[in-house]
């Protein structure tokens, strides 16, 4: 078994639900997943509470949510130590076709320059929620203009089965650490 703090960013819900569904799938496979908001962690020591972390957050602006942003920003060296999975929830899947396509390939550059710094085992990306009420009016029209859809857009199919996979990457480690 394998101590796995989910950590994640949320301003509407929707990558919370997210992380505790992966959290939910992380238990089924056996560890001990602990699902928690970024913001409930303080001090230096919520690391050493865990093995393994998943860190997810909202895409507002082409960034992470800043206290998201900010916590893994101070805690570069000691996320290296450990097994690290990232996520970001975006609306890829709100957008056209075209759009979306091209979307699905560009990670946005403040997003990539995360990840450089974590190096984590993998970047996910998801996505969300999005509804009107989400949004400024200046947001609203923008959307409109580039066609997107409102609604839930989330993909629970592909959020379990990445959990999944990051569960036999951890039944992989605690069978090495027993291994010695
Ligand atoms: C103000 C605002 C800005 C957003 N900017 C982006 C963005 O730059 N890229 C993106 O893919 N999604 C963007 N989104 C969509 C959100 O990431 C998406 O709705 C996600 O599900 C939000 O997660 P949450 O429900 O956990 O807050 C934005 C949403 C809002 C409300």
């Amino acid at each position: 078994m394998v101590q796995v703090l989910v950590l994640h960013a949320s301003a509407h819900h929707s990558t919370q639900e997210i992380a505790s569904r992966i959290g939910e799938r992380l238990r089924t496979h056996g560890h001990d997943a602990d699902v928690r908001a970024l913001d409930q962690v303080t001090g230096g020591h919520w690391l050493d509470q865990c093995d393994a972390l998943v860190l997810g957050s909202a895409i507002h602006n082409g960034a992470w949510l800043p206290p998201a942003e900010a916590l893994v920003r101070g805690a570069v060296r000691q996320l290296r130590d450990r097994p690290v999975w990232m996520f970001s929830v975006g609306m890829s899947a709100a957008l056209p076709g075209p759009v979306r396509r091209f979307a699905d390939r560009a990670v946005q550059p403040r997003i990539a320059e995360l990840v450089d710094l974590v190096r984590p085992r993998e970047h996910r990306r998801f996505s969300g929620v999005i509804r009107r009420e989400h949004l400024d009016r200046k947001g609203a029209v923008f959307f409109r203009l580039l066609g997107c859809r409102y609604g839930d857009h989330r993909d629970w199919a592909a959020v379990e089965a990445w959990a999944d996979e990051i569960a036999a990457q951890l039944t992989k480690l605690a069978a090495r650490r027993r291994a010695g």
